[in-house]
């Protein structure tokens, strides 16, 4: 096809300009003017040298202060709240910080270092730079973070500020203390990754008529520099100002790529594997941790507003193409075409604008390179997808027929270590289920099992009530509560209820990557439960209240707020006992049936469609942890918030 006559298709759609996929930046800003405001640019760093003292070590424990925190704002101590959650945040972005600094900075050294010999294969190379490399990390984290630097945060407290969760905090702290401007910034900075946390923004518009702030003078506190260029840009180019369009945009551009080589170095972390592999297996799921945390770097750094832009890193190239372009640099508009066209093979508009170009009388073909930094971008991108998949379809396997087979969600798995036995995914019926071996080790079920046996009382599941679902059920059970009473009343170590949040962490991950949810899941309620041989638990719905006639009520007494459930088994050791679920409430048909077995965990989405009951246990005691996670947070389980602080005071006062 000749040029010219796909440039007289241009003109026909349209003018004879390239077009301007503006669509989704201007959503990205309509989306913020939902809250009647602009997330606007962030006050950047604290500024100024900080003294040695402020600049570290003595706040390296972010999860304590913001521990400390949460319990002011409960106490409601706003002064010292505030005091510990801005402490918490520094500490939490120095941590960071120094802990990517570190990471990159070895990585080059080993890098750059002189091999002992330069015959040896790759994988000798590869070793012996890692040892390199390692020797240069403990030097560096000793250095960087003190005593303290291979402390390990729980994941829960990393997710919560991941969520912005101590803005959350701050926000009513500040407020409280009379600090509006601050309080409105804080409630943006919870916007900016929750857009649709209403309650946040009530509070913002609040603050914001309080004090008479314009939406212009809100910031979003954790904007990184990336995208206060972008929205800068985006701003400039609005004023039809495209030579600063260009220098903001390829500006943005750079921190980007610095940002994402960031995100990807934080990836690097610990990994509590939860047994003991060989050495290559070992190495392997190590690494595929990592190449599952650095798989979200990009969506992660895509989301300037709440919503996650497939197409960020290639607007950069719309912007650019259509700014040089105005300014009549078209060599380099040509080169912006390409590199688009590099990210996204084959987009639509892009083509349409090549085409365009190519009918100028001073282009060429020759004239679209794309950059080389991007090629080699998108070539890893490319390559570290089909790892993935390489992964997730060689280490899950699917047996049940009844499942739709071809869904490639189904095939998900968290690690290597962890196998999925039977996945279900109906979107169009709204049914999730998992069922997974190797989320506890078989000392963790040892543990748990005798925890509980030792710990059980009647009926203490449900606060001495019955179960809302069963009435006619009893059990032995026991809750994180009852576990701090216990190490409170010297029954029980504090180890075992550190070991009970570790495992039940472990679950609820896997559960919220299973499903791949947007939103994370708070944990609404844990119960550790052993039962013996008693009448079966009847077929039921975890949030809802099943009728004979099929309908589910969502009223209380039922849990409504329940989103996911999980059971993680912990024994195999009697008879009977196995999960099912059912068409209705009958329970005459079986959809799955699961055998109960040490560190087999079966998750679901709580509603009507996943009914199940627990056939009669014939002989024998069955043990089990049962896990109810909710996307509300106003639900989650203040048992293990007073059970993380509890730890967190006995080992402050062990030091
Ligand atoms: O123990 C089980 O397998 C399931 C228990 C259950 O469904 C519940 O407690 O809601
Ligand atoms: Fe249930």
């Amino acid at each position: 096809m000749k040029p010219t006559s796909v440039a007289r298709n241009v003109s026909m759609r349209s003018a004879a300009l390239p077009v301007f996929r503006i669509g989704t930046s201007l959503g990205r800003m309509l989306r913020f003017t939902k809250y009647s405001l602009v997330l606007w640019i962030a006050i950047a760093s604290c500024g100024g040298a900080e003294t040695e003292a402020e600049s570290g070590r003595s706040y390296v424990a972010y999860d304590f202060y913001y521990n400390e925190g949460v319990a002011m704002y409960l106490q409601e101590g706003w002064e010292t709240c505030v005091k510990n959650l801005e402490m918490a945040l520094k500490g939490w972005h120095w941590w960071h910080d120094n802990t990517a600094s570190c990471r990159r900075n070895c990585s080059l050294e080993a890098e750059q270092k002189e091999l002992l010999s330069a015959n040896m294969s790759e994988e000798d190379r590869y070793f012996e730079r890692a040892l390199y490399s390692t020797h240069c990390l403990v030097r560096c984290k000793k250095n960087a973070l003190g005593p303290q630097r291979d402390r390990v945060v729980e994941s829960n407290v990393i997710s919560e500020f991941n969520n912005r969760k101590p803005y959350d905090y701050l926000q009513l702290c500040y407020y409280r203390l009379g600090r509006v401007k601050d309080a409105a910034n804080a409630a943006a900075t919870v916007l900016a990754v929750q857009p649709n946390n209403t309650v946040m923004s009530n509070n913002l518009k609040f603050y914001m008529e309080q004090a008479g702030i314009k939406a212009a003078d809100v910031v979003n506190l954790e904007l990184k520099p990336y995208g206060q260029e972008y929205f800068k840009a985006t701003l400039a180019y609005q004023d039809n100002n495209f030579g600063l369009t260009i220098t903001l945009m390829e500006k943005s551009l750079r921190l980007f790529l610095e940002e994402y080589q960031t995100c990807r170095f934080l990836c690097e972390n610990p990994f509590d594997q939860g047994w003991y592999p060989d050495f290559i297996s070992s190495v392997a799921n190590h690494f595929t941790f990592t190449l599952r945390c650095k798989r979200k770097c990009m969506w992660q750094l895509s989301e300037l507003s709440g919503e996650v832009d497939d197409d960020f890193l290639p607007s950069f190239f719309d912007y650019l193409q259509y700014s040089y372009f105005q300014k009549e640099e078209t060599a380099k508009a040509c080169e912006a075409v390409a590199t688009y066209l590099i990210l996204k093979p084959g987009a639509e508009i892009q083509t349409h604008n090549k085409e365009f170009y190519l009918a100028l009388d001073e282009v060429n073909e020759d004239m679209f390179v794309p950059r080389k930094e991007f090629v080699a971008f998108k070539e890893r991108e490319d390559y570290e997808e089909e790892l993935m998949e390489f992964i997730e379809t060689n280490f899950a396997f699917l047996t049940d027929e009844f499942w739709d087979e071809e869904d490639d969600e189904l095939k998900r798995l968290s690690g290597l270590g962890i196998r999925v036995v039977k996945a279900a995914r109906k979107a169009e019926e709204g049914v999730d289920r998992v069922v997974a071996d190797g989320l506890a080790s078989t000392l963790e079920c040892l543990v748990l099992t005798e925890l509980t046996r030792l710990a059980a009382v009647e009926g203490d599941g449900y606060k001495g009530d019955f179960s809302p679902h069963t009435p006619s059920e009893t059990f032995q059970g026991i809750t994180l509560g009852r576990a701090g009473l216990m190490i409170h009343a010297g029954l029980i170590d504090k180890a075992a209820l550190e070991l009970i949040l570790r495992v039940t962490d472990r679950c609820r991950d896997y559960v919220e990557r299973h499903f791949h949810l947007p939103r994370q899941l708070y944990f609404a309620y844990t119960h550790l439960v052993c039962r013996t041989a008693r009448p079966v638990h009847q077929v039921h719905v975890d949030n809802c209240i099943l009728q004979d006639s099929g309908e589910c009520l969502r009223v209380p007494p039922a849990y409504t707020y329940r989103d996911y459930s999980a059971i993680l088994y912990l024994n195999e050791d009697f008879e009977g006992g196995e999960l099912i679920f059912t068409r209705d409430r009958s329970g005459l048909t079986h959809e799955l049936k699961v055998e109960p077995r040490c560190g087999r965990l079966v998750g679901f989405s709580s509603g009507p469609e996943n009914p199940h009951g627990v056939l009669p246990v014939v002989e024998g005691t069955r043990c089990a942890v049962g896990l109810w996670f909710t996307q509300d947070r106003r639900h989650s389980e203040v048992e293990r918030t007073m059970a993380t602080l509890f730890l967190k005071k006995l080992n402050k006062d062990e030091l």
